[in-house]
């Protein structure tokens, strides 16, 4: 494989970043899914090293402050997220390109440092009222509750003015047009045309 690459999936909250990443992962065998670190609590179906790296807040801050974050955020006071540069370089170093699911400063950030080899996407679904029904719909298996919902949709209204800011804007309005507009993009980037 040539150089690696990147590609940068970000959205608001419910937008479908895990939906379009499952679907890349499976279309491109050459894709590989980048592993975050936070330092908030493991969930019962989650695993270490597969859904994220679950970092103590010392750890994550000994790692900040020794520079081997490509991007991190403090979302709340003591919760952080990162993407970890070793993460991105054994990817690279495995001839896989990566896919990285992130939030919208994140995926700003990410792009910054990776400005010619990656393609920022930012997911968008330019209507909140169909955002709350995904919402809603997705936390009735998830027992998040209304406020939760509520908190997410006033932080989209802002995420989607940062939009621009990517290379890519993809509506997600039609699942499978959405998905096929996602595969033949990504195709595009990581064969080169
Ligand atoms: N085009 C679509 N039409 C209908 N439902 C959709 C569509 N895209 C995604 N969904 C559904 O919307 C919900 C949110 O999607 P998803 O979990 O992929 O979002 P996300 O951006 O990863 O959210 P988060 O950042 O909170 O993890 C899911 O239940 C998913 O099945």
């Amino acid at each position: 494989m040539k150089k690696g690459k990147m590609i940068i999936l970000s959205g608001p909250s419910g937008s479908g970043k895990t939906t379009i990443s499952h679907c890349l992962l499976s279309k491109f065998t050459e894709l590989k899914f980048s592993v975050s670190c936070t330092t908030r609590s493991i969930r019962n179906n989650e695993i270490h090293g597969k859904d994220y790296y679950f970092l103590s807040v010392n750890s994550f801050v000994s790692k900040i402050k020794k520079h081997q974050f490509a991007e991190w955020e403090e979302v709340y006071p003591k919760l952080f997220y990162g993407t970890l540069k070793d993460e991105i370089f054994k990817i690279w170093k495995s001839n896989k390109h990566i896919l990285v699911d992130i939030d919208v400063k994140g995926g700003i950030n990410l792009k910054q440092q990776y400005p010619n080899n990656s393609l920022s996407i930012f997911i968008m679904v330019n209507s909140i009222k169909i955002l709350k029904k995904r919402l809603f719909t997705r936390s009735f298996f998830e027992k998040n509750n209304k406020t939760n919902i509520n908190v997410r949709l006033n932080k989209a209204r802002k995420e989607n003015s940062y939009a621009k800011l990517f290379d890519f804007i993809l509506f997600n309005i039609d699942l499978y047009q959405t998905k096929k507009e996602a595969i033949h993009i990504v195709s595009n980037f990581i064969h080169g045309k």
